[in-house]
């Protein structure tokens, strides 16, 4: 008691907080729901441990996700004690990893002044090499590879450490062993590498790994339901057999399955270092009450939980503002006037977000933010028309409006990959400057000589003569697909879907463009209906959207970004958009439970950043691939209790509007509850997302609700217990309403 009253780091903390933050130096699992004060209590645990002198700056190793949260993790610390935090082992996995292998770069086989490859120099890297070996793109894909071999170190395995199932396997094994010793004769490290590495060293060299055991007396993580085998096989190394291992986490909130991240970690940890009960963080610091039932309420619906509840005393708030708007770009505007509506309230813009859950998602919001002159800045991306995919379709349009655009040239003559190689390029840019011509010149005068670029010209003349031809949704069609470049996406795996969704984004924003609107007037006489003209407005707008509205560094700017980027953040206000089938949960998600499951923990994530107001938005039409589609709200929305919502309809023939005034449902929206406007609240006294807690079930959500002629059925999620329906008749007398 003594420390608690000498110490103001404590004042503040509730009970269950307190037990966390001076647990002794044993090894615990922080188990709770989101804003419930697990990166706080981390980030006082550190305060206290280095107060009370139960650690100094060097026996502590701090590791958090993303560089963002390592810096705020810094800065808080400095705040509360005047002590070092540059000395301290704090940062990214990825940091720290790179800190180690600087200082035992001989103990690693490194160059002193190793360097390190990011994912786009590590492609180059795996291009170069594929070339020596002369294996062609068509038999090995440099992205699958690059994918193939990450994944590869990821999960701790070396080349020689794998089977092949069949011989392209095989191949692949080959060339990861091959890349390897490339690297390591070039001295460079890519960021998986960085990982496997430290791990590997640790793993085989006992002088360095007890020096560390010894070291760190205490190892501490937040977002642990995020870590891969291999990231908490690096941490045990670390914290061997006497640290205290602090690990806080929410299973909840495990977003990055996809890339080997294991929930499963955390029952593992509890196991491995005999932990036998969790501590429970309940009480939520940052949401509003109504918040927080929705949350509560859309992550009940998953089976595979370890099971928390989470209650505030904040208050219910305001409801959840629900927009369905007609279209994409009905919504963007309904997100932008209500953005500036906020700002007039005294809302700094840098206290309110834009999520979605794909980043082809930004570009119809982009727009609506640079017409509106809002400063936003994109965070951990960058903006649609600066993507190296839009980029490079764009250079095929400028290209085709001006031939002598060298910089656009250089960027696409060889990408897709045609066979015009370095030693080609090198010709062509001698011949321009002896002639002091364009690239382009110099090129087609090289074309008779070189097959490979004569058909490049052909390709750019083709172009050239469709664009004073046919509209602008053509031409952009003929830059993405005719030049090859979607189908070199579509033949790369990974994170190429990313690239391709984009590039159909392009296309759309082709087809929604109105160069009369576009507000470019030109000095030279073009005619509005010249095909050119909409190219040209097109392109000037594409770069002014690009560049020149950029939220500068320190500067009040509206924050867009992913979901996955939004992770461990919080807003006042969130607007979370595109809450469609198909968007989110994605497509691709929606085949097996698991990826739904991984979905909806997403949407509990993004509901929670959510500090104040929260609003839901969704349109009724989308542009998608080039095509009109109409899409179901998300089931996501459904399973948020009604009672927490407010409908907004910004448009008077609206969806919502359109029903209330016929009573008529529509077919596409008969499961909807947006459709189910008068679906009473009360159920004998309960309500939908409230929890309870039965004597003999213990706590549970109640998730579902149905009127009967004496009472209510209520489905309630007991966790643990599984999920029972009760007749209020009967149950009553045994549960009790929590909150
Ligand atoms: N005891 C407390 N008193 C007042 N505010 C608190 C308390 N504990 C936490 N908070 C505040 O609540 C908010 C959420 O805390 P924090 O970000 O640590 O939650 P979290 O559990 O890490 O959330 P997430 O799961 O989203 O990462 C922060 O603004 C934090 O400062
Ligand atoms: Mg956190």
């Amino acid at each position: 008691m003594e420390i608690l009253s000498s110490s103001g780091l404590l004042t503040g903390l509730n009970s269950e907080q307190l037990t966390a933050v001076t647990w002794p130096a044993q090894p615990a699992l922080v188990l709770a729901g989101a804003g419930s004060g697990k990166t706080r209590v981390l980030t006082t645990r550190i305060a206290w441990l280095l107060q009370t002198g139960q650690a100094s700056v060097h026996s502590i190793l701090a590791v958090t996700f993303t560089n963002k949260a390592a810096k705020e993790m810094q800065l808080r610390l400095s705040a509360l004690l005047p002590v070092s935090v540059r000395a301290m082992w704090l940062g990214t996995f990825h940091g720290l990893c790179h800190r180690f292998l600087r200082l035992h770069y001989q103990e690693a086989g490194l160059p002193k002044t190793f360097q390190i490859l990011d994912m786009g120099d590590q492609l180059s890297v795996i291009k170069r090499m594929l070339k020596q070996l002369n294996i062609s793109d068509e038999i090995i894909a440099p992205r699958s590879l690059q994918g193939f071999i990450n994944a590869q170190k990821e999960n701790g395995l070396r080349a020689s450490q794998l089977s092949a199932r069949d011989p392209h396997e095989r191949q692949m094994i080959e060339c990861y062993a091959a890349y390897d010793s490339l690297c390591q004769n070039e001295g460079v490290v890519d960021f998986a590498e960085l990982m496997l590495r430290s791990y590997q060293i640790l793993q085989n060299n006992d002088v360095l790994r007890s020096h560390y055991q010894n070291r760190f007396n205490h190892v501490l993580i937040d977002e642990f339901q995020d870590t891969n085998k291999l990231q908490y096989a690096w941490l045990k190394l670390l914290a061997g057999k006497q640290a205290a291992f602090f690990a806080v986490g929410d299973d909840d909130q495990s977003i990055y399955r996809f890339r080997g991240a294991e929930v499963a970690n955390m029952t593992r940890f509890l196991h491995e270092f005999n932990v036998s009960e969790p501590i429970r963080l309940e009480q939520n610091y940052r949401s509003v009450g109504n918040i927080l039932t929705a949350a509560n309420a859309v992550i009940a619906h998953n089976a595979s939980r370890l099971g928390k509840n989470l209650r505030t005393e904040a208050g219910t708030g305001e409801k959840i503002r629900v927009l369905q708007a007609i279209n994409d770009i009905e919504e963007a505007q309904f997100v932008v006037d209500e953005v500036k509506a906020l700002h007039r309230e005294g809302l700094d813009y840098i206290q309110m977000a834009i999520l979605y859950r794909s980043n082809a998602q930004s570009r119809v919001l982009e727009q609506a933010l640079f017409r509106a002159g809002i400063p936003y800045k994109i965070y951990g991306g960058l903006r649609f028309y600066e993507r190296q995919e839009i980029k490079n379709a764009l250079a095929y349009l400028r290209l085709a409006v001006n031939p002598d655009d060298d910089n656009a040239l250089l960027r696409i003559i060889n990408v897709p990959t045609r066979g015009i190689g370095a030693r080609s390029i090198e010709n062509i840019q001698a011949a321009a400057n002896e002639a002091n011509t364009s690239l382009w010149q110099a090129a087609t005068n090289l074309a008779a000589k070189n097959s490979k670029i004569a058909a490049f010209v052909r390709l750019i003349e083709n172009l050239q003569l469709q664009a004073t031809q046919i509209s602008l949704p053509e031409i952009m069609a003929a830059a993405i697909y005719d030049s090859g470049l979607m189908e070199y996406y579509r033949t790369q795996k990974g994170e190429q879907q990313e690239r391709i969704n984009n590039l159909e984004e392009l296309l759309n924003a082709a087809v929604a463009f109105k160069p009369q609107e576009s507000g470019f007037e030109f000095d030279s006489d073009y005619d509005p209906n010249d095909p050119l003209f909409a190219v040209l407005s097109f392109l000037s707008t594409a770069s002014l959207e690009a560049g020149e509205h950029q939220a500068g560094q320190g500067e009040d700017a509206l924050q867009l970004m992913t979901v996955h980027a939004a992770k461990g953040l919080e807003f006042d206000g969130v607007f979370l958009t595109g809450l469609e089938e198909g968007l989110f949960p994605s497509e691709y998600s929606m085949a097996e439970r698991d990826g739904l499951e991984e979905e909806r923990r997403l949407m509990y994530v993004a509901i929670t950043r959510a500090r104040k107001r929260l609003y839901l938005t969704m349109a009724e039409q989308r542009l998608l691939h080039g095509q009109t589609h109409f899409a179901l709200p998300s089931r996501f929305v459904d399973e948020i209790p009604e009672a927490v919502l407010q409908y907004l309809s910004a448009h008077k023939n609206s969806l919502i509007a359109r029903q209330q005034s016929t009573q008529r449902t529509n077919p596409f929206h008969s499961r909807s509850k947006l459709a189910e406007t008068q679906a009473s609240q009360d159920f004998d006294g309960f309500q939908l997302g409230q929890n309870v807690h039965h004597e003999r079930f213990g706590t549970g959500v109640i998730i579902d609700a149905t009127h009967k002629a004496e009472g209510a059925r209520l489905t309630i999620n007991f966790g643990k217990q599984g999920i029972k329906e009760l007749d209020t008749v009967f149950a009553k007398d045994k549960l009790t309403i929590i909150s």
